[in-house]
């Protein structure tokens, strides 16, 4: 099964090399440096530099030549997920979608994007706590492979599995999708509690409320408890609540330092997809009626209407309830 993926930012490029274990991989970039740096020095100085990269992986800026492939993992941001797809040539290759986030305007996730631009295509999601420089380094890792076509999901495990990559099957594609996407806003709250120096009592707290809110939410749009409860979930969402590797719990932390949102963004070159799920996310929840106080809090800041104090008494202040 020939590989190809598209994107190459840090996650792609790292599943590239990944999936370069098992075979040629062809990897679609959008900055041609990025492709010339990795057909001819075998690194992606931009998206992930400091990994030497295999040199089974091809690295083309011409989304024709995906057409090859047997399969095509996604790894474009969320937001520009509709038109990246929209590009594609035609192919009934499967397509294994790997953005993690809601699309601002529609409220879709990945998949129901891609069942409009590409409906022809059987589709699978790859989601869980995966940070792109450990799985390129080769370090253990385990994420959901979610599609609801049993067979097919089988196949396309026996070609992602790797020594250290494992992907554990799931037929709910909706469950997956959702952790992936609201995991990136929680991990904002979180990043903001570090920079305002709240602790870690309160860090815990955001991850097990938001773990409630993540929950309500799946629910609503039919995702099952175990997935969110699985490594898409809550798996990822305690990876990303951790650490300054993930870009959303930098950019939380940003904001608990005090700087603002549009200065912290126009200043990386690299995704948070938290802080453009974030409104479409709580749009959503509030249209299905779900209850998401941590993700309100979260675009509170982001859009700047409330100061990080007000913002912290109003989570405190809520009406005493039963967990
Ligand atoms: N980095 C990780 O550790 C990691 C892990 C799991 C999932 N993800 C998810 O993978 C997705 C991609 O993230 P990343 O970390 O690879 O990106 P990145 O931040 O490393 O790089 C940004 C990417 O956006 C692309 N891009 C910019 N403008 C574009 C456009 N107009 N059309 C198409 N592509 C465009 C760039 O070419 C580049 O590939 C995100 O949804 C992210 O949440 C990332
Ligand atoms: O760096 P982040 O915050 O985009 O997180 C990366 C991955 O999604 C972690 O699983």
């Amino acid at each position: 099964m020939k590989i190809g993926v598209v994107g190459a930012g840090a996650w792609g490029t790292a599943l590239a090399q990944v999936m370069a274990q098992g075979g040629e991989v062809l990897l679609w970039a959008l900055e041609a440096e990025v492709a010339d740096g990795v057909n001819r020095d075998h690194v992606n100085a931009l998206y992930l530099p400091g990994v030497p990269l295999s040199p089974a992986i091809r690295a083309t800026t011409d989304l024709a030549g995906m057409a090859a492939c047997d399969a095509l993992l996604i790894v474009t941001p969320a937001q520009h997920l509709r038109a990246t797809l929209g590009r594609l040539p035609r192919t009934d290759a499967p397509l294994i979608l790997c953005a993690k986030g809601i699309e601002a305007g529609s409220g879709k996730l990945m998949s129901q994007v891609a069942e409009e631009v590409a409906s022809h295509a059987p589709l699978a999601v790859i989601s869980g706590p995966t940070f792109a420089h450990e799985v390129a380094a080769g370090l253990p890792t385990a994420v959901t492979l979610a599609c609801a076509d049993a067979a097919l999901a089988e196949r396309l495990a026996a070609r992602i599995a790797r020594p250290t990559f494992r992907p554990y099957l799931s037929d709910d594609v909706i469950g997956a999708e959702v952790g992936g996407a609201v995991k990136n806003v929680l991990a904002i709250a979180c990043g903001v509690a570090e920079g305002a120096g709240l602790g870690l009592n309160a860090r815990a707290a955001l991850i097990s409320r938001g773990f409630a809110e993540m929950t309500r939410f799946g629910l609503a749009l039919g995702a099952k408890a175990e997935t969110l409860a699985g490594l898409s979930g809550l798996g990822d969402l305690v990876l990303t609540c951790s650490s300054t590797n993930s870009r959303n719990f930098s950019l939380g932390k940003g904001l608990g330092e005090g700087q603002a949102a549009a200065e912290l963004l126009a200043e990386r070159r690299t995704v948070a997809e938290g802080a453009y799920t974030a409104p479409v996310l709580r749009d959503v929840a509030r249209k299905a009626g779900v209850e998401m106080p941590i993700v309100e809090g979260v675009c509170a800041l982001i859009e700047g209407r409330v100061p990080l104090g007000h913002m912290i008494d109003a989570l405190l202040a809520r009406p005493l309830r039963s967990e």
